[in-house]
């Protein structure tokens, strides 16, 4: 019987009780959502990617009056930041090991020098131990003074055979035979550390394609210091270039407690961050998690 006035009553009330977010203040929010991105090492493209997310997600919503527009606006912000920082593609390492029918499945560790290869490899052999997996290390960096008794005391310690020829040698040969002891012994998989470089080092970049290439391991992973900030993501370029990229291993977040190259490396490549490294310590490597991402990225520091 009232129904029309009463739609028309209301519809009246909703008109006046509510705003709408204006271009202005989505832009006073993202000025300052800009600076924190960047001051956490976020790359300038990802943050110009952000900011147009946010700003279509939010211009011209209405907003019922009394509500706290502030909130919408933060809330949104988060939404962009972990879809960008969700990979498109996960990979469950122990998933894909096992489903391996042929033994050994091989992974190539790359990265520049001092990321923390060789650590991470340490620490992976390690938890794919406690997963009731067997590893063997190849001992591919040949080229560093040091590197091969480095690799031999960390998997010594984590309780894993390494492959070594002598300094000089072929890495790729190194890798073949380690890949070959493990057929022959069932061993589940091969982590293959190699010398770090970067792009300058012509002669070490084809050694590096030549390792992949012969071995052809079912995951290449680059190894990147987060505390590269925002040169990490040039140096993820390069190497996926050069080899193609499988997955990222972020190593010293404990000590950068920022998570903007996790950001940005993610989005640069394409491939997903693995783990995360967050200490010296062999159980101080961690699944990515997202959402634990986001959390440092705004939380408190
Ligand atoms: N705090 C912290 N330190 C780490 C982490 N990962 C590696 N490191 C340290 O980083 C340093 C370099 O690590 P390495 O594993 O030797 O690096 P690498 O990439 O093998 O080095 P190259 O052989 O020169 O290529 C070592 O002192 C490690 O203990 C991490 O997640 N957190």
């Amino acid at each position: 019987m009232f129904g029309k006035l009463k739609e028309k009553l209301n519809s009246f009330v909703d008109k006046v009780a509510q705003t709408e977010i204006s271009e202005k203040d989505v832009n006073n929010a993202l000025d300052e959502l800009e600076w924190e991105l960047l001051e956490a090492d976020v790359a300038f493209e990802v943050v110009e990617e952000l900011k147009e997310r946010i700003k279509s997600e939010l211009v011209g919503r209405k907003v019922k009056i009394g509500t706290n527009k502030r909130k919408i606006v933060e809330d949104a912000v988060e939404k962009a930041v972990l879809d960008v920082l969700t990979p498109q593609r996960k990979i469950n390492i122990i998933e894909e090991i096992r489903s391996k029918t042929e033994k050994p499945y091989v992974i190539a560790f790359v990265g520049f020098n001092g990321s923390g290869k060789t650590t991470t490899i340490a620490k992976l052999a390690n938890y794919l131990r406690k997963h009731g997996l067997s590893v063997v290390i190849a001992a591919s960096d040949t080229f560093r003074a040091g590197a091969i008794e480095q690799v031999e005391e960390h998997a010594k310690r984590v309780g894993v055979r390494v492959i070594k020829h002598r300094y000089g040698a072929d890495p790729t040969a190194v890798a073949y035979d380690a890949i070959h002891h493990a057929k022959a012994k069932g061993i589940d998989v091969v982590l293959i550390d190699t010398a770090g470089r970067n792009e300058l080092n012509r002669n070490l970049m084809d050694e590096m394609k030549k390792i992949v290439r012969v071995t052809k391991p079912d995951l290449v992973i680059f190894v990147g210091d987060a505390l590269a900030g925002n040169a990490i993501i040039e140096q993820a370029r390069q190497f996926n270039e050069a080899v193609k990229i499988d997955g990222v291993v972020l190593t010293k977040l404990d000590a950068d407690a920022r998570g903007g190259a996790a950001l940005s490396i993610g989005h640069a490549i394409g491939a997903p961050i693995l783990f995360i490294g967050v200490g010296q310590g062999y159980d101080d490597l961690k699944e990515y998690d997202e959402k634990w991402m986001l959390e440092k990225i705004f939380g408190e520091s």
